[in-house]
């Protein structure tokens, strides 16, 4: 399949782009185009009611937890209403794997894509207004259109992704995307309803002098770690941590920087997913230049045994990245 890579114009909105990019691939059928309309959708739906959170009780917790045992902020069983929702509507997604839900969920229809989706990244900032967002990765199903849906259907690798991006709900609304032919940035419009090309061809700088890592659980932090931590204070750079996986990511992919989400002694795992959170955002890192990495293996080549499987993440500029695990060594 030819890229071409024609660069749009800052302003392009978002469909033009989409259609302008389908438009140059022989083998496109659309579907790819359409889903990623409809998560856009349901992006300015969230969007809507992240803004307006406060006015209408749908800030705090819901009362139960999900299968991480993480006590569901109403806004995460809400934004996860409304990705299925849209999803479902939409009828190019035939499966749904989400950190909301125990299971998959089976649409039973004739799409042929698998999404696994964070519908709500940074939960602990929600009550606290500070940028939160949706993670979403997108696969084509192995199993026959039509046939139920299997768990190798769900459990890919991340290097099969056909698609993946996220939405930030910050300072301004953004959609940031890739489907394998570079990354681009989409500013929503609430007042036109429209997302609109401000970043195009998002490449991350090669080295960067931000560290991002959660401090407070350094003495639980494997020995390569802290010395890569105490690397980064003896060579001056500025420690940054929103505590929003997507908000931290979104400011070192522009500006360069590493975030770290290590194995702890309370997470020896990590603490992040690699089906909706590690696969999407090193699909994107590494499109845009960078790397992502557990420690020892590159995050697209690791196989998913489970749905809601951890991993330690270190990802951004690729010099940094090398840097940290090259403390592993
Ligand atoms: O509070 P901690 O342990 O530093 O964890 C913060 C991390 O956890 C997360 O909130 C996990 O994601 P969810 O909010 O989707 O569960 C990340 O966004 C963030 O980077
Ligand atoms: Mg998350
Ligand atoms: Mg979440």
């Amino acid at each position: 399949m030819e890229d071409s890579r024609i660069a749009l114009p800052i302003g392009t909105t978002l469909d033009r782009f989409i259609k302008k990019k389908q438009d140059e691939f022989q083998y496109a059928t659309g579907e790819l185009s359409q889903l990623l309309r409809d998560i856009a959708l349901a992006g300015k739906v969230v969007n809507r009611e992240i803004n307006k959170a406060g006015l209408i009780n749908i800030i705090g917790p819901i009362g139960s937890q999900n299968i991480q045992g993480e006590d569901q902020q109403k806004l995460d069983v809400l934004a996860n209403i409304r990705f299925i929702r849209a999803l479902t509507k939409g009828g190019e997604a035939c499966a749904i794997v989400s950190e909301e839900d125990e299971e998959i969920t089976d649409l039973q229809n004739e799409g042929k894509y698998v999404i696994a989706i964070d519908p709500l990244d940074g939960s602990s900032n929600i009550d606290v207004n500070v940028s939160v967002g949706t993670i979403f990765s997108v696969y084509r199903r192995f199993t026959p259109v039509g046939t139920p849906i299997t768990k190798e259907d769900v459990l890919q690798k991340g290097q099969e992704q056909v698609a993946a991006g996220y939405l930030l709900y910050g300072s301004s609304t953004m959609l940031v995307y890739t489907t394998g032919h570079g990354v681009n940035g989409f500013t929503y419009e609430a007042s036109l309803g429209e997302y609109f090309l401000s970043h195009p061809d998002m490449i991350i700088p090669e080295d960067g002098k931000i560290y991002s890592i959660n401090e407070g659980g350094y003495n639980g932090f494997e020995k390569p770690v802290k010395d890569y931590v105490e690397y980064c204070k003896s060579n001056s750079m500025s420690a940054r941590y929103i505590g929003s996986l997507v908000a931290d990511f979104h400011r070192n992919l522009l500006k360069g920087g590493i975030y770290i989400y290590p194995s702890t002694e309370a997470s020896p795992a990590g603490k992040l997913r690699l089906l909706y959170e590690c696969n999407a955002l090193a699909f994107i890192v590494e499109q845009a230049g960078g790397e992502a990495s557990d420690g020892r293996r590159r995050i697209l080549e690791i196989q998913p045994e489970e749905f809601h499987q951890r991993v330690p993440l270190f990802i951004g500029s690729k010099k940094m990245v090398e840097k940290a695990i090259s403390f592993y060594n």
